[in-house]
């Protein structure tokens, strides 16, 4: 592939976690372990049990031991799978957030701009801070001059980016909604970046297009998508005319709680795709 697809997210602490890969560890892992505690506390070899236990007491004793040996069987299978998992799964737990918080470089500005948008509706949308900050990180690693964002919503993201990008940086910030523009629009006044952002108040995918057919094919370094799922497609196939070889394009969401994995929601997908036809081919019909 020619450049590079980034994995990031817009979801609230716990949600952007598992997004990331992060997840609560599965309790099977618990189950498995207190099985195995609770199956060596019967009673030991060499108990002295009464005679009408004697023949219960070596039923027991082999029902015990294949219990104790099934549950090591299963610690031990437990083992393997998380020795080959390498451990990645991780509780954003409010003290690690907390903690992520607390450490993250966040501009003043960011933080006035996360607690107004904190009030509002589908405040859940805006990035985490500490997302913001791998952004204007990656903006800065990349050198980028141009870049491109796919949904502002109040400008949390699109604030992080403009502020990361030298004076000399442009940002084409592409949103739908006027009400959450004018929240946006007065944060990069504030922060005094307003110059080098250039806002399309518009779909995104006809802003997109606008740009290619005013010939600015390749002359973007980094893109930031955190739009409508549905279009992701298609604006990544406009990205990659957009942005130049070596450029960065970062889809946010990519995991979706972890139903990209889930076999049963392409199943359903597919079925609602057809539905969504035979109701248009009915509408056309009549
Ligand atoms: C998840 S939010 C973006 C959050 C933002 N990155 C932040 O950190 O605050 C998605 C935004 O995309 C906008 N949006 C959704 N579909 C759109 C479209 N087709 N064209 C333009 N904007 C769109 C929505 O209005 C919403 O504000």
């Amino acid at each position: 592939m020619r450049r590079s697809a980034v994995a990031c997210h817009s979801l609230p602490p716990a949600a952007a976690a598992a997004a990331l890969g992060f997840g609560v560890a599965p309790p099977r892992a618990l189950q498995a372990l207190t099985m195995a505690a609770a199956a060596t506390t019967f009673p030991p070899p060499g108990t002295c049990l009464p005679p009408c236990h004697r023949r219960r007491r070596s039923s027991l004793c082999s029902s015990v031991s294949s219990a104790a040996s099934s549950a090591s069987a299963a610690t031990t299978a437990l083992a393997v799978e998380e020795a080959r998992r390498g451990r990645k799964q991780l509780a954003m737990e409010p003290p690690l957030y907390d903690y992520l918080l607390a450490n993250v470089r966040e501009h003043p500005l960011l933080r006035d701009l996360r607690e107004e948008t904190a009030a509002m509706r589908g405040s859940q949308m805006q990035v985490s801070p500490a997302q913001a900050q791998l952004l204007a990180m990656l903006v800065q690693i990349l050198g980028a001059q141009r870049c491109i964002e796919v949904g502002i919503f109040t400008g949390y993201s699109s604030l992080a980016v403009a502020l990361a990008l030298p004076e000399s940086g442009r940002l084409v910030a592409c949103e739908r909604d006027d009400r959450c523009l004018e929240v946006a629009k007065r944060y990069y006044r504030l922060a005094g970046v307003a110059h080098k952002v250039d806002v399309k108040h518009a779909l995104a995918v006809d802003s997109l297009k606008s740009l290619l057919e005013s010939g600015e094919a390749s002359s973007y370094d980094f893109a930031f998508v955190d739009a409508d799922k549905k279009m992701y497609e298609e604006y990544f196939e406009l990205l990659l005319k957009l942005v130049r070889v070596g450029g960065l394009i970062v889809m946010d969401n990519v995991l979706w709680y972890g139903r990209v994995a889930d076999p049963l929601v392409s199943y359903f997908s597919l079925f609602f795709f057809c539905f969504d036809m035979i109701n248009m081919l009915g509408q056309i019909l009549d």
